[in-house]
C-alpha cells in the first residue's frame, strides 16, 4: 500500500507539540538548577554545622592545656598543704569540653569524618584517664616517699593528651575543609583558628616547662632546655604566620586581636619566660598569675577567627537559601510565562482565527444541489491559516461573481423599466408611458366631456449646465426637477420625461387658467429649487420654460395638444423663458368660455 501525502499538523496542534517540547526541555534544567543550588545550601549548612564541631574541639584543646598548670601546681605542693580545688576545677572543665565535643561530633553529617572524630575523643579520654590516675596515686603518698621523676612524665603525658586534641581538632578541620570546598574564606578561617589554638597550646607548655622547674626549685635541666627552645621556634613559625596574616586581614577586630597577641605573648610574655629563667626565682604560682593573662590574648584571636567564620557560614547559607527560594520560584515563574503565552496565543489568535474560518466556511459553502469543488483540500488536511486563505480567495471569487450579476442584473432591469415605461433617470414615466396614458385620458375626457391641459416644461439653457459643471451634474438637476413634478402633482395626473431636458404634464378635468396656476406654481418651485452639488460651495438653481395648451382649443387629440403645447413652449423661450405661456387658441376658447359662462360641450 502507497503511502498518502503527509497532512500538514494544525497550528493548535503545533502550539501544543511546542509548549510540551519547552516544558520537557525547561522542566530538567530548572530541576538542575534547583538541585545544584540545593547542593550549594546544603554544602553551606553542613559548613555551617562542621564550624560549631571544630570550636567545640578547639575549646576542648585548650581546656586540656589548661588542666597542665593545676596539675603542675599540685604536684609541687606538699601533701599536707595540697588543695585540689584548683585541679578538681580544671578537670570538671576537660571532661565537660570533651562531653560537649563528643556531643557536636555525633551532628557530623561525614560518617567516616564522625567516626574517626568519635575514636579520637575516646583515645583522647582514655589517656586522660590514666596519667590523672598516675598523678593522684602520686600526690595520695606521702611527700618523702614521692617518686621525684615522675612529675615530669606526667606533665609530659599531659603534653601527649594536648598533643591528641589538637591533632583531633587539626583533623576536623581539615574535615571541614572538604566539606567547604566552595567556601574558601571558611578554610582559611578556620585554619587559622586551628594555629591560633595551637599557639595557646605551645605557650601553655612553655609555662609548664618553667613552672617544674620554679617547684623543684632548680635550674632548667638540658632536656628542658632544649624543650623549651623547640617551642620557643615553633611560637616564632606561627608567629611569622600570623604576622602575615596581619597584611592579609580586612577586618579590624582580627586585626586588633593580632596585634594584642603579638605585644602580650610575643613581646611581653616570651620576656618574661627568659627573664624568670635569669634572675631570681620567683615561686610557681606568682609566675602563673602573671604569665597566664600574656597568653590569653591567644584565646581571643581564636574566638576571633571562629566568629567570624560562624558569620560567614550563616551568611553563605542565607545567601544560598535565598538563591535556592529565587531560582526554584524564576523557573516556576518560567514555565508558567511559556504556558500562559503558548495559551494567550491559542486563545486570542489561533480560536479567532477558526471561527472566521468557520464562518467563512458557512459563507462560501456550496448551495445545496451543487457539486463540490474536488480540487480543493479539505480543512482536516489543512492548518488554520491555509484554510482561512484558501477561504478567504473563494470569498474573493464569489463577491466578483456577485458584483457581475448584479450589473447584468441592473442592465436587464433597466431595459426592462424601459419596456414596461419607466425613465430610467428620473424614475418618472417616459415618453411612451406618458403617450399611452394621455390618449386614454383624452378618450375619456372626449366620452365624458371634460377638459384636458397638456404641459410641456423644458430646462432653460440646460446645455450651458452640461457644457459647465458636467453630465452628471445635469443629470442631478433633470432628478431635482423630476422630484419637484411628484411632489406637486395630483396622483391621478399624467407627468413623465418625454425628452432630453423636456419633461409633459397632463391634467384632466382641469380648465386652462388652473392648469396656467399649476405651470405657475412649477415653474416657482423650480426656479427657488437650490441643487446641492458635491464639490461646489454654492448650489445650483435652474428654471423652466412652461407651454400649455387645451383640450378646449385643440380637442382631444393628442398630436394636435402637444404640438400646441409645444408652439407655446417656444413661445415661452422666445419671450425670454423662465415663464408659463398658453398657445393663443387655448388662451382664445378660455377667454369665450369664461364670458359665456359655459362648459363647452363634448367633441
Ligand atoms: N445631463 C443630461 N443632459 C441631457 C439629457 N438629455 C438631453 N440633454 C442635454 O440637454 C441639452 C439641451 O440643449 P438645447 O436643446 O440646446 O436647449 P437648452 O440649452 O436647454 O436651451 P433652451 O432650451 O433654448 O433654453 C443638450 O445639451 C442635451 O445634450 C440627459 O438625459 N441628461
Amino acid at each position: 500500500m502507497q503511502a498518502g501525502p503527509k497532512k500538514p499538523m494544525s497550528l493548535s496542534n503545533t502550539l501544543g507539540a511546542m509548549g510540551v517540547v519547552i516544558i520537557a526541555l525547561s522542566l530538567p534544567a530548572g530541576w538542575y538548577l534547583v538541585y545544584s543550588k540545593n547542593l550549594e545550601r546544603s554544602s553551606a549548612a553542613a559548613a555551617a554545622e562542621t564550624l560549631e564541631v571544630v570550636d567545640s574541639a578547639l575549646h576542648m584543646v585548650e581546656a586540656v592545656a589548661r588542666e597542665r598548670g593545676p596539675s603542675n601546681a599540685a604536684m609541687g605542693t606538699r601533701e599536707a598543704a595540697l588543695d585540689r580545688t584548683a585541679l578538681d576545677t580544671a578537670r570538671e572543665r576537660s571532661d565537660r569540653a570533651l562531653a560537649h565535643a563528643r556531643q557536636a561530633a555525633s551532628t557530623l553529617r561525614d560518617p567516616s569524618l564522625r567516626d574517626s572524630t568519635q575514636a579520637a575523643l575516646s583515645a583522647l579520654q582514655a589517656h586522660l584517664s590514666q596519667t590523672r590516675q598516675r598523678m593522684d596515686d602520686h600526690l595520695g603518698k606521702a611527700t618523702a616517699l614521692r617518686e621525684a621523676t615522675l612529675p615530669n612524665q606526667l606533665i609530659q603525658e599531659m603534653f601527649v593528651a594536648a598533643d591528641m586534641a589538637s591533632q583531633l581538632s587539626r583533623g576536623l578541620a581539615v574535615g571541614t575543609n572538604s566539606v567547604s570546598d566552595h567556601h574558601q574564606s571558611l578554610r582559611t578561617l578556620v585554619t587559622r583558628a586551628t594555629i591560633a589554638a595551637a599557639l595557646r597550646d605551645y605557650a601553655g607548655r612553655m609555662g609548664s616547662v618553667v613552672s617544674m622547674a620554679l617547684i623543684r626549685g632548680t635550674p632548667l635541666t638540658a632536656e628542658e632546655q632544649r624543650m623549651l627552645s623547640r617551642i620557643h621556634g615553633r611560637s616564632e613559625e606561627m608567629r611569622r604566620h600570623l604576622d602575615l596574616n596581619i597584611l592579609l586581614s580586612t577586618d579590624a577586630a582580627t586585626q586588633q586581636a593580632l596585634a594584642r597577641v603579638d605585644q602580650r605573648f610575643f613581646k611581653d610574655g616570651l620576656n618574661y619566660v627568659e627573664r624568670t629563667q635569669q634572675v631570681a626565682p620567683v615561686s610557681a604560682s606568682a609566675f602563673a598569675e602573671r604569665y597566664v593573662p600574656m597568653i590569653e590574648p591567644i584565646v581571643d584571636l581564636r574566638n576571633q577567627y571562629m566568629r567570624t567564620a560562624r558569620d560567614a557560614a550563616a551568611t553563605s547559607l542565607e545567601r544560598s537559601q535565598q538563591a535556592q527560594i529565587g531560582w526554584t520560584l524564576l523557573s516556576l515563574a518560567q514555565n508558567l510565562l511559556v504556558l500562559t503565552l503558548l495559551w494567550m496565543v491559542k486563545r486570542r489568535v489561533l480560536k479567532p482565527l477558526s471561527q472566521a474560518a468557520e464562518s467563512l466556511r458557512r459563507i462560501t459553502s456550496t448551495p445545496a444541489g451543487e457539486e463540490e469543488d474536488n480540487s480543493k483540500s479539505t480543512s482536516a488536511d489543512q492548518d488554520e491559516v491555509s484554510r482561512l486563505t484558501e477561504l478567504v480567495g473563494s470569498l474573493v471569487e464569489q463577491s466578483q461573481a456577485r458584483l457581475q450579476l448584479e450589473a447584468r442584473q441592473e442592465k436587464q432591469l433597466l431595459e426592462l423599466r424601459t419596456l414596461v415605461g419607466v425613465d430610467p433617470l428620473t424614475g418618472l414615466e417616459n415618453r411612451r408611458s406618458v403617450e399611452l396614458r394621455a390618449k386614454a385620458l383624452l378618450a375619456e375626457g372626449k366620452r365624458h366631456g371634460f377638459e384636458v391641459c397638456a404641459l410641456v416644461l423644458d430646462v432653460d439653457h440646460f446645455k450651458l449646465v452640461n457644457d459647465r459643471y458636467g453630465h452628471p451634474v445635469g443629470d442631478e438637476a433633470l432628478r431635482t426637477l423630476a422630484s419637484v413634478l411628484q411632489l406637486s402633482l395630483r396622483c391621478e395626473d399624467i407627468s413623465g420625461r418625454v425628452g432630453g431636458e423636456e419633461f409633459m404634464v397632463l391634467l384632466g378635468y382641469c380648465p386652462l387658467n388652473h392648469a396656467l396656476d399649476k405651470a405657475e406654481m412649477l415653474r416657482r418651485r423650480v426656479e427657488l429649487r437650490p441643487i446641492h452639488i458635491k464639490g461646489l460651495d454654492e448650489p445650483l438653481f435652474i428654471t423652466v420654460s412652461v407651454g400649455v395648451a387645451s383640450t378646449n382649443a385643440h380637442g382631444h387629440q393628442w398630436d394636435s395638444l402637444t404640438s400646441a403645447a409645444d408652439r407655446a413652449l417656444y413661445q415661452a423661450k422666445r419671450e425670454g423663458r423662465n415663464r408659463v405661456v398658453a398657445d393663443d387658441a387655448s388662451n382664445s376658447a378660455a377667454g369665450a368660455l369664461s364670458s359665456d359662462s359655459l362648459v363647452s360641450p363634448p367633441n
